[in-house]
């Protein structure tokens, strides 16, 4: 089965070359892209779609999400509108609320924020454990978050829970609880914070996951400065999230790390659709949804560009600090407040994410398609929008302007 989806007045790939091509068309086979390029080129296909003169763009990328969780914090929400300081400890809120609810209920409310992230745009996610915290409920979220997302997370270093000493509770996340969630994740995370996880701490976390075979996050500078950014350089590890308090040191680091790197136009080993395959770094992952809801300074996103880092956006769509799966919220935000250009914008909440997931390029057969971009190959995850152009996210802010989305070739809206 194909499909041509013709008339679109601007494609924005984020492909290696940063393409933006105008009056063009796009062809899909099965889960695949199969051509792209004028729309007066187009080969015929099954079926055709008229864009209308609308802009197509990769689906978003959302690379941060905590969605196995039940409960409300809408209290301390009000809360922190009040004028209190977000802290870890609502963690601790959730987490009761978690463990006392059913597998199937837990599946059923992580399946319905996935569907309002899809409906948004949304075609590739990645989600984490953190509200269970002993080992019987991280590997319960982690075998139910298996069953609904892209790519999981091991994030048992989310909080020491009460009543348990910081060090004893570290051993058994790097023990019996890593041992019990490894079936079901590709990542693990640590939240290297004041009020959560120190910097010995999580130095212990990593290197125990990293034995374990597993890629590294780290949750890192969101609260202030510290060792997150750090750890997160001299690990290798895929992404830094939040990065909100950085030293001059941080920035250094995070831009030192892809200093083995080439984007497009990159003379190295490139094959087709494929991008460079050079010594990757750690990925910057702004949160700006996030900052907004704990009235923290947005991250230094244009500073981080400006350094040469790779950057992402994502939602963190969890109950405590953010709790929208909005990315064209986080993309407008990007762009008023942060200061990215529209396609800066856009290339970190598609490309972006996708190399904070390790999955911008692949060997392009089923189930290891590259995602966040549209080049030939590639997984089909697209997303139309009832706009000429990606500019009328920032430019009509607030306004939803998803008019149709193609998951992995499926038609998801
Ligand atoms: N920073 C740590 N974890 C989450 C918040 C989780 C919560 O408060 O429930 C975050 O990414 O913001
Ligand atoms: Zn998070």
């Amino acid at each position: 089965m194909s499909t041509l989806i013709t008339n679109i007045a601007e494609l924005m790939t984020q492909d290696a070359e940063h393409r933006v091509l105008r009056d063009a068309a796009v062809v899909i086979e099965g889960e695949r892209i199969s051509w792209l390029g004028p729309a007066a080129g187009a080969p015929a296909a099954d079926e055709a779609v008229d864009a209308g003169g609308r802009a197509l763009l990769p689906g978003w990328v959302d690379s941060h999400t905590h969605l196995i969780f039940a409960g409300d914090r809408t209290a301390e929400f009000e809360a922190r509108m009040a004028g209190e300081s977000y802290s870890a400890g609502g963690i601790a809120v959730t987490t009761g609320a978690t463990r006392s609810t059913s597998d199937f209920e837990l599946t059923r409310l992580a399946m319905g924020r996935i569907a309002e992230a899809v409906s948004q745009g949304t075609t590739y996610l990645e989600t984490k454990t953190g509200y269970g915290l002993d080992v019987e409920n991280e590997a319960r979220s982690a075998r139910i978050a298996s069953t609904v997302a892209d790519e999981v997370t091991y994030l048992g270093a989310h909080l020491v829970p009460a009543g348990m000493d910081a060090e004893d509770y570290t051993e058994l996340v790097c023990g019996p609880m890593l041992a019990a969630v490894r079936p079901y994740v590709r990542w693990a995370d640590v939240f290297c914070e004041q009020g959560a996880f120190n910097e010995d701490q999580s130095r212990r976390v990593l290197q125990a996951c990293k034995d374990a075979g597993l890629g590294l996050r780290v949750h890192g500078n969101q609260l202030g400065e510290g060792p997150g950014v750090r750890l997160a350089v001299e690990f290798g590890a895929a992404s830094v999230d939040h990065v909100n308090y950085l030293s001059a040191a941080d920035i250094d680091a995070l831009a030192g790390s892809w200093s083995g790197w080439e984007d497009a136009g990159g003379t190295g080993s490139q094959v087709a659709g494929a991008r460079w395959t050079g010594q990757r770094g750690t990925v910057a992952t702004c949160l700006p949804a996030c900052d907004l809801s704990t009235r923290q300074p947005l991250a230094p996103g244009r500073e981080l560009l400006d350094a040469g880092v790779q950057l992402a956006l994502a939602s963190n769509c969890n109950p405590g600090t953010s709790y929208t799966s909005s990315m064209a919220f986080c993309v407008t935000t990007a762009v008023l407040q942060m200061r990215l250009s529209v396609h800066e914008a856009v290339r970190a909440a598609t490309y972006g994410g996708a190399l904070a997931l390790g999955r911008e390029s692949g060997k392009d057969v089923d189930g290891e398609r590259a995602v966040g971009s549209i080049a030939v190959g590639h997984r089909a995850d697209l997303h139309l929008l009832n706009a000429p152009s990606a500019t009328h996210l920032a430019y009509r802010p607030g306004i939803p302007l998803t008019r149709a989305v193609w998951r992995a070739g499926v038609r998801a809206r």
